[in-house]
């Protein structure tokens, strides 16, 4: 059975569709990444799987239990770790006594472990906490019972640069482990370090379900470039440039297709800068993801230099 189930799943706020009949499963073992820009509905799906927010249709199950089972959900949930995006701690309680009271609920035998890779400063109340901090705790929080699956929303958010890097190591460490992770971002350079498959929200829908590979493949790399007019000309002819910008001295383009076609036709000119990177989430929702959510990969090619 797969460690979440999500079926048709709808939540609607007043006359507001939040997240509209979704479905997906994640299976066990893998690291799940859940994208999406702000007000997707990510939140919204996250606190539908854990009961804190009674679907208006649909179902889901996690380990098994259904959350319309309050029960079965309050079984589960000894095993699932969880990491909320706003993190609503008691600002004059210490970060001893945050984890204090998670052990004597749930348990806490990776405690010591993981206060070694995240390091919040436990002896002081959360109130003198920076975002960063508190972003730490909740990590060991959700971990330290050594849960099966664990689902976290928007985790490295206000983490430094290193610590993010630390937290994906980890996370892929426990993935090797055998645990479940559920992810939240909106950050698609984020998600493409560590997750095996990606589901991709937009306005409350699933508009993709890819592993990560595919995902990349499809969303190419934007390419810019200073060079001559007529590389510019040039350039726009070949299969796979899409989405051509003209600025100043130079050209930007989407890039799908072969490297080595892309690279012969650069070498016949004079280029005085180039600088390739992944095309921003927008780009790839856009240039992949129709309105009805079906992938564009005939998508007409512009040549409009
Ligand atoms: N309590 C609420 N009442 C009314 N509308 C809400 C409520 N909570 C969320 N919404 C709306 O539901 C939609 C989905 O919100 P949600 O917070 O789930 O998105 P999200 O993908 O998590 O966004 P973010 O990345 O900004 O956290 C948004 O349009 C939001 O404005």
């Amino acid at each position: 059975m797969a460690t979440i189930e999500v079926d048709s799943l709808t939540k609607d706020y007043g006359s507001v569709r939040a997240v509209d009949a979704i479905s997906f499963t994640v299976e066990s073992g893998e690291i799940f990444g859940f994208l999406g820009p702000n007000g997707a509905g990510k939140t919204t799906t996250i606190r539908s799987l854990l009961g804190l927010l009674e679907p208006t249709a649909g179902s889901a199950t996690v380990l098994g239990a259904d959350v319309h089972d309050e029960g079965a959900l309050i079984e589960a949930k000894r095993r699932i770790g969880y990491l909320p995006a706003n993190l609503g701690f008691d600002e004059e309680a210490t970060g001893e006594d945050v984890l204090d009271y998670h052990e004597s609920v749930k348990g806490g035998s990776r405690r010591d472990e993981l206060l070694e890779i995240f390091t919040p400063p436990v002896e002081r109340p959360i109130r003198e906490y920076s975002t960063g901090n508190k972003r730490m705790l909740g990590i060991v929080q959700a971990f330290m019972h050594d849960p099966e699956l664990v689902i976290m929303d928007e985790p490295t958010s206000g983490l430094d640069p290193l610590k993010q890097e630390e937290f994906n190591e980890f996370v892929r460490n426990e993935r090797d482990r055998g645990k479940t992770l559920f992810f939240s971002s909106h950050v698609l350079s984020e998600v493409r370090r560590v997750c095996d498959r990606v589901g991709i929200l937009r306005e409350g829908e699933l508009v993709g379900l890819e592993d990560i590979e595919t995902l990349l493949r499809q969303g190419g790399k934007r390419v810019q470039l200073q060079t001559t007019d007529e590389a510019r000309a040039a350039l726009t002819e070949i299969d796979g440039v899409i989405d051509v910008q003209a600025f100043a001295e130079g050209i930007q383009f989407i890039y799908t297709g072969e490297y080595n076609a892309l690279l012969r036709e650069l070498a016949t000119h004079d280029v005085r800068e180039i600088d390739i990177s992944e095309p921003p989430l927008e780009d790839i929702f856009m240039h992949y993801y129709g309105a009805d959510g079906a992938a564009e990969s005939d998508r007409e090619v512009r040549s409009d230099v």
